[in-house]
């Protein structure tokens, strides 16, 4: 892993972006020659909403969620507020972190500490964004409860999930602290959020207050990205003074010659217009998880009223031919690790004809710069295509069906019977609209519906472990081999808070097939009525009706009790369907 907390004498550079944008440069250029002619980057840090939308309410709406443009500068001043409340934790003992919200109140820190090792003055910090009750158990059983310090993250203080975790650890430490359980905890949310009177009633250590005109997605350098990284000890002042050089080069002090947020965005806009609208990232090991805040941020940015760039995140880098004409391939990297076999790949992509689009950072501390460009990038390339940034008009579609849902359990005790099933097979059931005689049947049919330009998109509503990554992993490539379409894979119900809103908001490409499984070791949630497998199942099943709802090709798959098992199974199923 590169260079760490250790800023390297290069801080104020910002990194250069490579674009090889082929036979869509001439249409590019004169993209980006008409977005200077009507001065837009003025524009933008003007917040002329009218640069996106036309209609009144969408650019009051627009407008009011553009706090992102200056919060690093805001932040540089509150260092040394979060930098003394880091030495305040350390000082009362605490000895890990663990951070629970969803979507972009927790991506931040997942890349932080995926991408960082753990700071000498940080603490070792975990991450919670799911009802899976494994994974709850999991981090339950890893961390010293009495002495963890939980961070419940919610922008709107509102979201189920993070109430959730919040109400059963609370719970747990108070078994264990009673009346001083509050001391363990601490919220970040928005001023006058109804969370900040639930965490003042319930005793809460500190409220981080942070800023209603900075959206969730675009919080990954306030209060909800620097808090957990600043615990895990890594050096904000750093981050934030690279991110500063950043919105410099993207023109927030006047006019600049190349504005390296705005070129990204137009390349992405114009390509995604020409049908190349699958952002296929390539990242080396050490950066694996920034695709998913990438994916947050470029899916539910753009993908609405039937448009949108989907971002690939996760899939390996292959060779020209596995391709179809609908990818555009971005890598992110270092300069100084070669990665030579990503590279080389890339080199051989763009030989083909492929547009490549080059990233080198100089180290780690270079991601607030790379959050910052990709957040102008994307709020450019949503002008491109003439949509609100800012919104995510569909993801709401899902919760107020898991709500519905919620509320027949609450009254029936149980979640109502979903659709009859096609195939049972080794234990694995098989649910959706094509029929088949047997497992293998029924997936060729499935996948028989897919076109160019299509994509499959895989939803694991399992407890995450190597060797199921590995299998979706194997899903994912058999499938591009077979069929010669993107394939996305995410873990529910995280990415019903990112990806989900491109699922039914963006163009009608996708196939989805959605995981699910027994819950034999349930966790029971304090002071409710169900527990977080029924939360979980009700997440599921609202998000297939939604998906339903805009007649998108579902195929649900129960894996039965035994997740490596049953997609072990359905991987053989798949190998016979050719
Ligand atoms: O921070 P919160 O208000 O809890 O929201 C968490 C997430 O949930 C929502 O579903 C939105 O789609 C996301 O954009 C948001 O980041």
């Amino acid at each position: 892993m590169a260079n760490q907390n250790q800023p390297a004498n290069t801080a104020a550079v910002v990194p250069a972006a490579t674009l090889h944008l082929g036979r869509y440069q001439a249409d590019i250029d004169a993209k980006l020659q008409e977005f200077n002619v009507k001065n837009f980057t003025e524009g933008f840090w003007n917040k002329e909403a009218s640069l996106w939308v036309q209609d009144a309410q969408a650019q009051q709406n627009l407008r009011s969620f553009m706090g992102w443009l200056r919060v690093a500068e805001t932040m540089l001043e509150a260092v040394p507020e979060i930098e003394q409340f880091v030495q305040e934790a350390k000082q009362a003992g605490f000895k890990h972190v663990v951070v629970m919200g969803m979507g972009g109140s927790t991506m931040a820190p997942i890349v932080f500490k995926s991408s960082f090792e753990q700071g000498p003055n940080g603490l070792p910090m975990s991450v919670l964004d799911t009802t899976d009750p494994g994974t709850v158990r999991q981090i339950e059983e890893s961390v010293p409860l009495a002495d963890t310090l939980f961070i419940v993250a919610s922008k709107s203080g509102t979201t189920a999930e993070p109430l959730a975790f919040g109400d059963y650890f609370y719970d747990r430490v108070r078994q264990l602290k009673g009346d001083k359980v509050g001391e363990n905890f601490v919220a970040i949310t928005d001023p006058g959020s109804k969370f900040v009177e639930q965490a003042t009633r319930e005793g809460y250590r500190r409220i981080f207050l942070n800023f209603a005109e900075v959206g969730g997605r675009f919080s990954a350098l306030s209060y909800f990205g620097l808090v957990p990284a600043a615990l895990y000890g890594i050096n904000i002042r750093e981050v934030l003074e690279r991110s500063v050089a950043m919105m410099q080069a993207c023109g927030s002090n006047g006019p600049v010659e190349q504005n390296p947020g705005l070129e990204l965005g137009v390349a992405l806009g114009v390509l995604a217009q020409q049908g190349r609208d699958k952002l296929t990232l390539i990242v080396p090991e050490s950066l694996s998880d920034l695709g998913l805040w990438l994916e947050q941020l470029i899916a539910e940015s753009t993908g609405k009223e039937g448009k949108g760039i989907l971002p690939v995140a996760g899939e390996p880098a292959g060779e020209p031919e596995l391709y179809g004409h609908d990818r555009v391939f971005v890598y992110v990297g270092y300069r100084n690790q070669p990665d030579q076999e990503n590279r080389q790949k890339l080199e051989r992509l763009e030989q083909a004809g492929h547009p490549v689009i080059t990233i080198l950072m100089n180290d780690p501390l270079d991601l607030g710069q790379e959050f910052f460009r990709w957040e102008v990038a994307t709020a450019v390339a949503s002008a491109v295509l003439e949509i609100n940034p800012f919104d995510q008009p569909n993801v709401q579609e899902s919760k107020t069906a898991t709500d519905r849902l919620m509320k027949v359990v609450q009254e029936q005790g149980k979640l109502p019977q979903t659709e009859e099933p096609k195939v049972q097979e080794q234990g694995v059931t098989y649910y959706t609209k094509v029929s088949g005689g047997n497992a293998a049947e029924l997936l060729k049919a499935f996948f028989g519906q897919a076109k160019a330009g299509d994509f499959l998109n895989i939803q694991a509503y399992l407890t995450e472990t190597p060797g199921l990554n590995e299998s979706l992993q194997q899903l994912r490539a058999q499938v591009q081999q077979q069929h010669h379409i993107a394939t996305t894979s995410g873990y529910g119900p995280r990415f019903l808070h990112s990806t989900g809103q491109y699922h039914k908001g963006g163009p009608d490409t996708g196939l989805f097939i959605q995981f699910t499984v027994d819950h034999p070791q349930d966790l029971q949630l304090p002071g409710r009525s169900y527990t977080f497998g029924t939360f979980k199942n009700a997440q599921a099943q609202g998000d297939l009706e939604a998906l339903q709802n805009y007649n998108r090709r579902t195929l649900r798959i129960h894996l039965g009790n035994d997740a490596e098992q049953g997609l072990h199974t359905v991987l053989a199923a798949l190998g016979a369907a050719k």
